[in-house]
């Protein structure tokens, strides 16, 4: 594309809780822009990953470039739909980066939720021009009066500035798009710098490589120009670039204030890593600050289902890290399910999704054993004795009929089943969000699981002195029914230290199997003696004890039973 002069760019992203109607206002966007055709058919084309689709819900950041006249101007509008749920905020905090605006969409029925909440401060924290829009105003429960007396207690954000529309049937959509022209500033960049180019997200192309998101801070870059990633101090020539309109769309040059895409024969995941600076050879720059990294809130293992796939998915893996950065690898192995990771996610929804992308769009299927959080162990005797529940740090009346709570958790409970638990005890009108609150002091002690007196290493767990029994007891359960019968009795037993805290016990097999063969019938004894060989090849030996690799995984759901 041609210079494009800075003054007329404005990059913006659409912010909001889940729901809200983000990817709705993006197409009305790009549809009043040209940018895609007003058919039936384009619905939600931001979200174009297959389990977006599937869940109808944003997981993925997307970018795209829209031309829009006004008052006789041409401006280049670069819009950053962004995901809602809370375990995909790392989405939300990158995006902004790029931006010098937001629009903040608030649900005209549903009114502030806690993910509009917490994106506002992310959007206001980075110092951006909010634009608070009130969606859904066709909706006859609508209350866009109350909504703006929201916005202006909670967000000091004159009611005036709240713009009503209806993104479904497009009302008022056009006054967004003025709002975005007027009230957000041009990004600070001249293409008389020399070339800086900040990478805010990347994906891996099967053919092509790594295809680099930038958001170009200074100069110009072209096909052809030599270039070098700050992260590796690697070189790499141009090969193609453009525009994401929002398919690519190829162009010659992009310059300062634009937003596009880079493919430079980067064939390497480590190579385009998210938050890295792209400069010009000839012309070194100092790197940009990049992002900071994730914080990880939930951690489970991953496993191929076979040691054979244990390369291909490691491949699988880090491909899809690349897209999705805020997800932590870590290589671990286990004595049931052989060498894999142990991954660490902002999330259970972040986790899931994780997985089904990895089942559809590398067709690697895994075992992935049960979250769990992370703790700080203090080695020290003395361990101060509290009751950890949650602890009330305020309360805000929203208005006279929603009240903002803020509460301090463990981690643990809240992190697997809570929000379900909340959303069904408030018929679903409650809404949550969370934030690291760093470590605290808990009465938490290591219980080990045994196997006739062997500790089995996957399964010791970290519990609250109080669940210890109730935890044990439930484990110990669920173990008899995983473990067939064996040859022998089998003692399952849950102890902390030395001491037994809850036991099962399977009793002996052999005596049963051949019981009903009176004496002679040896056909009939080989051929079940087999059928018991058989099953053994899915087993995993612990000390004498024959235990069925899914066992491991279903012992750990806490929520299964
Ligand atoms: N009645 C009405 N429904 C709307 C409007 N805008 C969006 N919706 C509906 O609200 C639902 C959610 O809209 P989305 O655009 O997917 O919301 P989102 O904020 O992008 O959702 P996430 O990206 O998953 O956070 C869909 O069923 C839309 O059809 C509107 O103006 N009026």
């Amino acid at each position: 594309m041609s210079k494009f002069p800075v003054d007329r760019i404005r990059n913006f992203c659409i912010i909001a809780h889940i729901d809200h109607g983000k990817s709705t206002l993006a197409d009305r966007l790009l549809e009043m822009t040209g940018a895609i055709a007003k058919t039936e058919k384009n619905k939600q084309v931001l979200d174009k990953l297959q389990v977006e689709r599937e869940r109808g819900i944003t997981v993925k950041a997307q970018t795209a470039s829209l031309f829009y006249n006004h008052e006789g101007q041409r401006y280049l509008l670069n819009l950053i739909d962004t995901p809602g749920h809370v375990d995909f905020s790392y989405e939300v905090s990158r995006s902004i980066s790029a931006c010098q605006g937001v629009l903040l969409i608030v649900d005209a029925n549903q009114g502030i939720q806690a993910q509009t909440v917490a994106n506002f401060y992310l959007a206001f924290e980075a110092q951006l021009t909010i634009i608070p829009v009130i969606n859904k105003i066709d909706l006859k429960n609508a209350d866009p009066e109350r909504v703006e007396s929201q916005i202006e207690k909670v967000f000091d954000i004159p009611r005036e500035e709240c713009i009503r529309i209806s993104a479904k049937l497009g009302t008022n959509v056009d006054k967004v798009l003025q709002a975005v022209v007027n009230r957000i500033p041009p990004p600070i960049a001249s293409t008389e710098d020399p070339f800086k180019a900040l990478v805010f997200d990347s994906n891996f192309d099967h053919y092509r490589g790594v295809v680099a998101n930038i958001a170009v801070f200074g100069g110009r870059v072209k096909k052809g120009d030599k270039i070098v990633s700050a992260h590796l101090g690697k070189a790499y020539e141009v090969n193609e670039l453009g525009l994401l309109r929002p398919d690519e769309h190829p162009t010659q040059k992009l310059f300062a204030g634009q937003v596009g895409y880079i493919i430079a024969g980067m064939k390497d995941v480590k190579e385009a890593q998210i938050g890295d600076t792209l400069y010009l050879h000839e012309q070194p720059v100092e790197a940009l600050p990049g992002f900071k990294p994730a914080k990880a809130m939930v951690f489970a293992g991953m496993y191929p289902m076979d040691q054979s796939e244990y390369t291909g998915l490691r491949s699988a893996i880090e491909r899809l890290t690349l897209n999705d950065s805020s997800v932590a690898v870590q290589r671990d192995s286990s004595l049931a399910l052989g060498a894999g990771w142990r991954l660490g996610f902002l999330g259970l929804l972040h986790m899931e999704v994780f997985n089904q992308r990895l089942e559809q769009e590398y067709n690697a299927s895994v075992i992935v054993t049960a979250p769990t959080v992370p703790y700080k162990a203090v080695l020290s005797s003395a361990k101060l004795i509290k009751n950890r529940r949650a602890v009330q740090k305020n309360m805000v009346y929203i208005d006279d009929q929603r009240v903002m709570m803020k509460y301090l958790f463990p981690l643990n409970e809240i992190v697997v089943d809570f929000y379900d638990l909340l959303k069904s005890l408030s018929s679903g009108y409650a809404s949550f969000d969370y934030e690291n609150a760093g470590y605290q002091a808990a009465d938490l002690i290591k219980m080990d699981i045994l196997l006739n007196g062997r500790p089995v290493e996957e399964l010791t767990t970290v519990v609250h002195r109080e669940r210890a029994y109730s935890t044990g007891k439930a484990m110990c359960e669920r173990l008899k029914d995983s473990i067939p019968r064996q040859m022998f009795e089998i003692a399952i037993q849950a102890a902390i230290g030395s001491k037994v805290i809850a036991r099962e016990t399977i009793k002996a097999y052999r005596k049963n199997v051949l019981a009903k063969c009176y004496g002679g019938d040896i056909t009939r004894k080989m051929k079940l003696l087999k059928k018991q060989a058989e099953g053994k090849k899915k087993m995993r030996r612990i000390g004498n004890v024959e235990v069925p690799k899914d066992a491991f995984i279903s012992v750990l759901k806490r929520k299964e039973k």
